[in-house]
């Protein structure tokens, strides 16, 4: 007779977890006594009390080991959104997600907690105080949106109360924070080359800008709040700072913050917009023969010169959410762990 280890609910893994989100929700799953499994296909750190699994989320056999004896799973692994390839795409956030839940059946993992984006919704239009029920983009402006909305609706899918299995999707929006291999980075390069001087659009347009730890605090949430009576099952939740901030004002603190002049002309939307679909025409054309990456990209552009902001209601309501870092010292805290992005350094 084979007896079967009933899993701890402390014991959880978190796949992803050497990424920038994942590693903080590390953190703070370790700091809340969570014994924690990384599967990721790199280590970017080490952690006392974590155990790292090295391997590609698509390779079952090699997800297995890291789910054994799990009863939470936290999917948060991706290719970068830049990377603008679409079978990478496809073949981690679609197929990949399906083996991960496979291998969640095979492991007898009880709950698995997806970070969607709230981009699943998001065409390149404005957005205003964007709900849950918003349906999936029918144009989504790239690949990795594409993926994201198929990701997402396989892991909702796969909620099953009668089986013991309980899904529940976050979607988060612009995460930024310590550590963040994107925002910030890209942002002072593109200054740096002295291609920060402009605004897009009459800079009126209001984001979502969410500091890392508020996101955070939405996964372990939900993890949490997830059983079979709970009406977070098989559901989305958009996890915001419930700060719309103007998208140029944001980037100017930012940039104004690590000693960097505020972008200060404006450029029509649809002249830039216009420009950087042209241009990445010509990329995709050229591809064999030049290997150049434009900053302004269309989906770059239309996040900076749209209004796409979305309500956390439903997660205040179900779960009991709420930011727990202002927008204010969420910059502070942000500006002050790029010491080596200063202007000068
Ligand atoms: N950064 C943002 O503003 C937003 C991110 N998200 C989502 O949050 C999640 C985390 O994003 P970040 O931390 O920003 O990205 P990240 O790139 O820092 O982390 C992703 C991690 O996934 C790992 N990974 C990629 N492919 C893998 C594979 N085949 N097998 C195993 N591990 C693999 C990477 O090595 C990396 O450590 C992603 O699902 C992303 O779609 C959602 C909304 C906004
Ligand atoms: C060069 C400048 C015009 C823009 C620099 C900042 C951008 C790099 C970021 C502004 C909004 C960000 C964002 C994402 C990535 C980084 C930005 C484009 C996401 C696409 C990351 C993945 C998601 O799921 C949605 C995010 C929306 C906002």
């Amino acid at each position: 007779m084979t007896t079967r280890v009933r899993p701890s609910s402390k014991r959880c893994a978190v796949i992803g977890g050497s990424g920038f989100l994942g590693r903080h929700l590390v953190e703070k799953l370790a700091d809340k006594g969570y014994t924690v499994s990384v599967f990721d296909i790199r280590q970017s750190y080490e952690l006392p009390g974590v155990t790292f699994y090295l391997g590609d989320l698509c390779d079952k056999q090699a997800l297995l080991p890291a789910l054994r004896d799990v009863s939470l799973v936290f999917h948060c692994a991706s290719p970068a959104p830049g990377a603008d390839d679409r079978a990478l795409f496809e073949r981690v956030n679609i197929s990949g997600t399906r083996t991960v839940i496979q291998a969640c059946h095979e492991a007898g993992v009880q709950k698995l907690v997806l970070t969607s984006s709230a981009s699943v919704v998001f065409e390149g239009t404005d957005i205003k105080n964007g709900k849950e029920d918003l349906p999936y983009a029918k144009k989504p402006i790239d690949f990795y949106t594409l993926t994201k909305i198929q990701q997402e609706k396989l892991v909702l899918e796969a909620c099953d109360k009668e089986n013991g299995f309980l899904t529940v999707a976050i979607r988060p929006h612009g995460i930024f924070g310590p550590r963040d291999p994107q925002l910030v980075p890209i942002l002072v390069d593109t200054a740096r080359r002295g291609k920060m001087k402009f605004i897009i659009g009459n800079g009126s347009n209001l984001v979502d800008f969410t500091y890392v730890e508020n996101v955070v605090h939405g996964h372990v949430l939900a993890a949490e709040r997830l059983r079979p009576e709970s009406p977070i099952c098989g559901q989305a939740y958009h996890i915001t700072n419930d700060e719309p901030v103007f998208f140029w004002d944001f980037m100017s603190q930012i940039l104004v913050g690590l000693g960097y002049n505020a972008p200060r002309y404006h450029l029509p939307y649809w002249l830039v917009y216009g420009i950087a679909l042209l241009l990445w025409v010509l990329t995709v054309l050229l591809r064999p023969l030049v290997s150049w990456k434009p900053t302004f990209t269309p989906m770059r552009v239309a996040l900076a010169g749209t209004h796409h902001y979305y309500s956390c209601a439903r997660a205040k309501q179900d779960m009991g959410y709420q930011p727990v870092v202002s927008l204010k010292d969420a910059i502070m805290l942000t500006v002050e762990s790029y010491p080596h992005l200063r202007q000068g350094a």
